[in-house]
């Protein structure tokens, strides 16, 4: 069994810890907020981020990063945006030799990077010490151990293949792969799609259109992740149609529900306020436009959500312009 620290205690911090030490691993959980870090310690739940769950005993709770030094893995579950200041905030604690695993889903958005790209930046070259842990996952199932399974993702094989070993359960099964960016464009990208199919259903638009878009958002996710060196067969994966189903079709997710609320006529900076948890696509929504205009490739969905999301303009005529572009082949354009 190992001995796990997870920063960031969130919905997904929680609920991974609650996963690990369902199976018996020792998890220090990280919040900043001491009070948090208290209300936790006397009543073992997250009432915030994941109510209604007794929180595992193999739990503790700190809000001190020094106190999970000499751990063998270190999960952050911090949000993206906030992942720079973060690691540079506490460069010394992740100075060690234990494998980071980063399980948030974004990319920057004031430099369109990938999170494997920040980590290098701010730590030194720790390609060799990075895994992406990515795939169809609410923290409101994992934190009740239901059957979910994932991807890790490490340039270093035999790394991926001793996460699998060590922290796969019988409710969270884990496979492996070398494919850092099309794991981390796969997860991050998602987000922008689940936020423009919400708007579909906050408009009362049909399960057609909600079909269209999660396939033709499939085909920017795969153009932008080929152009920037992943293997296609990734966004077939878990990481890739796994997540984007889950997302775009489940519930729980805050960016599906943040699009309805947007669809139904909310403002974003309303919307925003109101959501008390991450919404990770519009950030990666400005992002991802940036990147696919200096790469020079066309992302007309991701087009549209950026200029409905920071330009106020139309969602209905972003739809019918979605819907009116010059007819396509189907595959022609499908890499380009
Ligand atoms: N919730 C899920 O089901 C789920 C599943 C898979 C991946 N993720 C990813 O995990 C990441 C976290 O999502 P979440 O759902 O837990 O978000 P959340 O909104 O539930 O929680 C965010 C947590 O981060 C903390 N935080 C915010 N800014 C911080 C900062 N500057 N420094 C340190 N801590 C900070 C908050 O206090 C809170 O504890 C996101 O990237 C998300 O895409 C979430
Ligand atoms: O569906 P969301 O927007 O809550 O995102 C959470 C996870 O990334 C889903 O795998």
């Amino acid at each position: 069994m190992s001995n796990i620290a997870i920063f960031g205690a969130g919905s997904w911090g929680t609920a991974l810890a609650q996963s690990f030490a369902s199976y018996g691993h020792q998890v220090s959980l990280w919040a900043r907020n001491i009070d948090q870090v208290a209300k936790m310690n006397d009543n073992r739940v997250n009432a915030h981020y994941l109510p209604g769950i007794r929180l595992h005993d193999n739990i503790r709770f700190t809000a001190d990063v020094n106190d999970t030094v000499g751990v063998d893995y270190s999960i952050i579950a911090v949000p993206t945006q906030a992942q720079r200041q973060f690691l540079a905030d506490h460069r010394d604690r992740f100075s060690g030799q234990e494998p980071l695993i980063n399980v948030a889903k974004g990319l920057e958005a004031s430099s369109g990077k990938r999170l494997s790209d920040i980590y290098n930046e701010v730590l030194g070259d720790v390609d060799q010490r990075y895994v992406v842990l990515y795939g169809p996952s609410h923290a409101e199932e994992v934190g009740r151990n239901m059957p979910t399974v994932l991807v890790a993702a490490a340039h270093d094989e035999a790394l991926a293949a001793k996460v699998q070993q060590d922290l796969m359960n019988e409710n969270l099964r884990l496979y492996t792969t070398d494919d850092v960016t099309g794991v981390e464009l796969g997860g991050a990208l998602k987000n922008i799609i689940a936020l423009a199919i919400g708007m579909t259903v906050g408009l009362g638009y049909g399960d057609n259109a909600r079909a269209a878009l999660m396939t033709r958002g499939l085909a920017e996710i795969t153009r932008l992740g080929v152009k920037s060196g992943a293997n296609p067969l990734t966004f077939l994966g878990l990481t890739g149609v796994g997540d984007l189903i889950v997302t775009c079709t489940s519930g729980h997710s805050r960016n599906r529900t943040a699009g309805v609320q947007l669809g139904q006529g909310r403002t974003l900076d309303d919307v925003l306020a109101h959501m008390g948890m991450v919404v990770e696509g519009v950030p990666t929504t400005r992002a991802a436009y940036e990147r696919a205009k200096e790469l020079g490739i066309s992302m007309p969905i991701v087009s549209h959500m950026y200029e409905v999301l920071f330009n106020a303009a139309d969602v209905n005529q972003a739809a019918l312009a979605l819907m009116t572009r010059s007819g396509k082949s189907e595959q022609e354009d499908y890499l380009n």
